[in-house]
């Protein structure tokens, strides 16, 4: 044999030791977390790979979300186990079964007995070990009935509707009236407006500058929610750590303040009841009260839950209705024919009239279903469940991929187009459509949500036009996709504008 053979044999033989010790070290990994199992436990848990020791399926996941491909991810799971529905992995440092499709996902978010939260580390101690991110189940029924009331049926939502209005009038009118160039980010301005909403709704409100530099923390909270939590400085973790404390002694300061003040305004007069209020009055059966951390962490998951996902869906919904002419043409038509049914004397829109703008209303589906703003929730079993035949063993993590459910080919034909009129006829399936969870911790907010980006986009229909400087620009996927210029776009009045 030459020389160059005696290589090339060398190169196959490293490779093959390579693979021999990839293999190995995973079926180690493996074993390790399920080996307590026992054979029988063991040999019904759903197929998948725990991959390496400590990172898990983690590089993978980053990797598919960082490429700009966050379908390849559980695609791969797929490919090499088949439509099981079910995949074990190691994920965010826990033996994890991952749920993919309609039904199992379903099974899972029905079922309280057998499952309760279980987000990761880095989430819990940014959002708050006091929220409902980590609380019990009797805690989480109290302090959820007491927040989401105020916040969802006909009266609440109306009581809001004004305030929106006008607030997403003055917006529109001030950003296509910007000075220099005309550009801003679409993006951050439109995570500000609808924290404002959210600042009104619990807080009372807050002054411009303490509500931009109060989002602005949140943004920065949010960027490290999804990555690794390492606490050194320059990872995103301790970025958002330091976000988290800064936010937490700004509403220990609103709630000295409002403690001060006895349910008085700053003039003496009774100041109307929020949010904030609802939380420091309210008491258990022993009449136990709220402490200031509690009622803190409670408003930091608000305050972010409540405008983080509205922005982002309220700018892609504005993006993909400026990208599909006829799209836009037909959602403008009913908009307009809602106009014209408007009686001359009423001032603003409406919760009837919101109710009309049907064909809106799949445009606003279809965005949630396409963007998936939350691909993936978690939770934890509290004792072995079977789901799809397979076993969730005690204490193992469970992720629900929202995201893999709405696009599945099999569920939703043609995921990757854009196509309100999928909505068209009944209502989907249970289960196949998820962009605000199922069960007892389906979004609280999602009535109002849907309130809020319709009547943005009913406005912008009617009066405006978005221009994106580079309309072709990448888009992140972690932690919520967005364009990496966060839309920098700019916003004109039409001539024939009714606003
Ligand atoms: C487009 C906008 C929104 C989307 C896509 C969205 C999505 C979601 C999803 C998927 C969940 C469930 C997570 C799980 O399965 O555990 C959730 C929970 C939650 N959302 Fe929303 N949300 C939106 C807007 C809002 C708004 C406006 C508010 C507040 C007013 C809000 C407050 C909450 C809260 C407090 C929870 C936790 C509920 C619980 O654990 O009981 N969200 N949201």
């Amino acid at each position: 044999m030459g020389e160059g053979a005696w290589w090339a044999v060398a190169a196959v033989v490293a490779a093959l030791a390579v693979v021999a010790l990839d293999a190995a070290v995973r079926a180690a990994h493996a074993w390790y977390w399920t080996a307590s199992l026992g054979a029988g436990r063991r040999g019904r848990l759903p197929p998948g790979d725990m991959g390496w020791p400590l990172v898990g399926g983690m590089w993978a996941f980053l990797r598919a979300f960082k490429s700009g491909r966050p379908d390849s991810f559980i695609d791969s799971f797929a490919r090499r186990f088949g439509r099981a529905g079910l995949y074990r992995a190691f994920m965010f440092s826990s033996p994890t079964i991952m749920a993919t499709t309609p039904e199992a996902c379903k099974q899972v978010l029905m079922d309280d007995d057998a499952f309760v939260t279980g987000w990761p580390k880095a989430t819990v101690a940014l959002i708050g070990p006091k929220s409902f991110v980590n609380m019990g189940y009797d805690e989480h029924r109290r302090l959820r009935k007491l927040t989401a009331a105020p916040i969802n049926g006909f009266d609440a939502l109306t009581s809001y509707l004004g305030f929106i209005d006008d607030t997403v009038v003055t917006t529109l009118r001030g950003w296509s009236e910007r000075g220099g160039d005309g550009h801003f980010e679409f993006l951050t301005e439109l995570r500000r407006m609808t924290f404002r909403i959210i600042v009104q709704i619990f807080m009372g409100g807050a002054d411009e500058r303490t509500a931009a530099e109060l989002e602005r923390t949140y943004t920065e909270l949010n960027y490290g929610m999804r990555a690794m939590a390492i606490d050194l400085p320059g990872f995103a973790y301790h970025k958002a750590i330091r976000a988290r404390r800064r936010l937490v002694a700004a509403l220990q300061r609103v709630l000295d303040e409002r403690r001060a003040r006895g349910g008085k305004t700053a003039a003496g007069a009774a100041a109307p009841v929020d949010m904030m209020d609802r939380l420091i009055a309210v008491e258990d059966e022993g009449g136990r009260r709220l402490q200031d951390d509690e009622i803190i962490d409670v408003l930091v998951m608000y305050l972010n839950a409540g405008h983080e996902s509205s922005g982002h869906i309220t700018m892609w919904a504005t993006v993909f209705l400026q990208e599909n002419p006829e799209i836009l043409a037909k959602a403008k038509a009913e908009q307009e024919a809602i106009m014209r049914s408007i009686p001359p004397g009423q001032k603003g829109l409406t919760l009837r009239d919101f109710r009309k703008m049907a064909y809106l209303s799949q445009v606003v589906d279809e965005t949630l279903r396409f963007v998936n703003i939350s691909f993936v929730s978690f939770r934890q079993a509290t004792r072995d469940v079977f789901v799809n035949g397979y076993l969730i063993p005690k204490g193992w993590k469970v992720q629900l991929w929202y995201r893999s459910v709405h696009m599945d080919p099999q569920v939703y034909p043609d995921p990757k187009k854009f196509d309100p009129s999928r909505w068209e006829g009944p209502p989907p399936r249970a289960g196949t459509f998820l962009p605000f969870g199922l069960g007892t911790r389906l979004c609280p907010g999602n009535d109002l949500a849907k309130l809020e980006i319709s009547v943005f986009l009913h406005h912008f229909l009617l009066g405006y036009k978005l221009t994106r400087k580079n309309p072709n620009c990448r888009v992140r996927y972690l932690p919520h996709p967005r364009p990496v210029d966060n839309c920098l776009a700019k916003i004109t009045r039409l001539s024939s504008s009714h606003g």
